[in-house]
């Protein structure tokens, strides 16, 4: 049994407290969030997840040293736009060599660091690692089968946390690439944002095909670019997320995206959502990286123009198909 805090009790951070707890691992949770705090105390209960039955065991507090002290494990599960801010809080509680295992997604846009580097930056003597993945909170609060993957640095961080989470409804594989599992968890929910948008369009399953085809083919592009593995762009990271954001109705990017592609505009569309909808966050970081490392992101490009320029979408999906003629992958030559 292993002590873990739990930094932030959005649906991710509180699907996975479950999980943990059911494990039989001692789990304290903490948002920044007073009012979460005691709802969580006075109900058992979280407004995102309303099926999910909250252990009485579980601890919530607003005391973030006593979520930190002693414990084995730290999950930060904060909305990307918070890691900065909530790892600055975390820095005076945190010793050394203590594993601190990021599961949001996002890019800061000012620095364009991914948030393991931000965590990394911010708590210097942690030792940072992720864990990501096809994994919507309202299955994995369900005990429905889930794989992630976890990235640490050494074999041996990416074992432990991978013998944490472990369960008969929750696979875990590992990896050393954790630029390439972020990378992906990241820049699939700017390409989910588009997939919603052409479902919002009333488009079929073939458009569908082709954004997540030719969206991984960006995300490769790019994460190559940066330093990312090929192998992890077609894995549960890569491939595997960008499948289950594009398709599920439980995305938060890709119901974002149906409801601008009806007509929306991005405010009333994130409102309407209600949780973090991050590939708004990560669009103006993405477009930022493509320049800064000259890869090509025709979607990507598409998605910034209708968030922020106010094309609207069809003239985007428009513009999409009528770009240059191009071989579809340029590493196959001629003969
Ligand atoms: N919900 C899901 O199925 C999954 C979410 N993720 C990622 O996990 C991250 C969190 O997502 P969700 O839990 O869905 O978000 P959410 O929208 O459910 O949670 C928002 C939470 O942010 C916290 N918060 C609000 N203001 C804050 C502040 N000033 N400082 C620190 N924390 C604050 C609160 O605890 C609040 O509940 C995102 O990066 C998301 O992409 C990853 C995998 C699955
Ligand atoms: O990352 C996720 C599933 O793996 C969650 O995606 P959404 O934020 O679009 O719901």
């Amino acid at each position: 049994m292993a002590k873990i805090g739990i930094i932030g009790s959005g649906s991710w951070g509180m699907a996975l407290s479950v999980l943990l707890y059911n494990n039989g691992h001692e789990v304290m949770v903490w948002s920044a969030l007073p009012e979460e705090i005691r709802e969580m105390q006075q109900t058992h209960r979280h407004h995102t997840l309303p099926d999910l039955v909250l252990p009485d065991h579980m601890v919530f507090t607003e005391d973030l040293e006593e979520t930190m002290t002693g414990k084995d494990l730290l999950v930060t599960a904060v909305p990307s736009v918070y890691v900065r801010s909530t790892a600055k809080r975390m820095n005076p509680f945190c010793r050394y060599g203590q594993v601190v295992v990021n599961v949001a997604k996002g890019i800061e846009e000012s620095s364009l660091m991914t948030l393991s580097e931000i965590l990394e930056e911010e708590l210097p003597m942690a030792d940072v690692a992720v864990l990501s993945g096809p994994s919507h909170a309202e299955e994995v609060s369900k005990s429905l089968p889930t794989t992630c993957v976890a990235g640490a640095t050494t074999k041996k961080t990416a074992e432990y946390i991978q013998s944490l989470f472990m369960s008969e409804v929750f696979r875990v594989y590992t990896s050393p690439d954790i630029l390439g599992i972020e990378l992906g968890g990241s820049l699939k929910n700017v390409i989910a944002l588009a997939a919603g948008i052409a479902d919002g369009l009333g488009y079929g399953d073939n458009t569908k095909a082709a954004l997540i085809t030719r969206g991984i083919a960006e995300i490769s592009r790019l994460g190559t670019a940066m330093g990312g593995k090929i192998q992890t762009f077609g894995g549960l990271s890569g491939i595997g997320d960008l499948i289950v954001t594009c398709a599920s109705m439980h995305s938060r990017n890709r119901r974002a995206g149906i409801l601008m592609g009806q007509g929306k505009t991005m405010e009333e569309a994130t409102s309407e959502v209600k949780m973090v909808v991050e590939g708004i966050y990560s669009a103006k970081a993405a477009l930022a990286l493509s320049q800064k490392y000259e890869v090509s992101m025709p979607i990507v490009e598409q998605v910034n123009a209708v968030l922020f320029e106010g094309k609207s979408a069809s003239e985007a999906v428009r513009d999409l198909m009528l770009r240059d003629k191009t071989i579809e992958s340029s590493d196959i030559p001629w003969e």
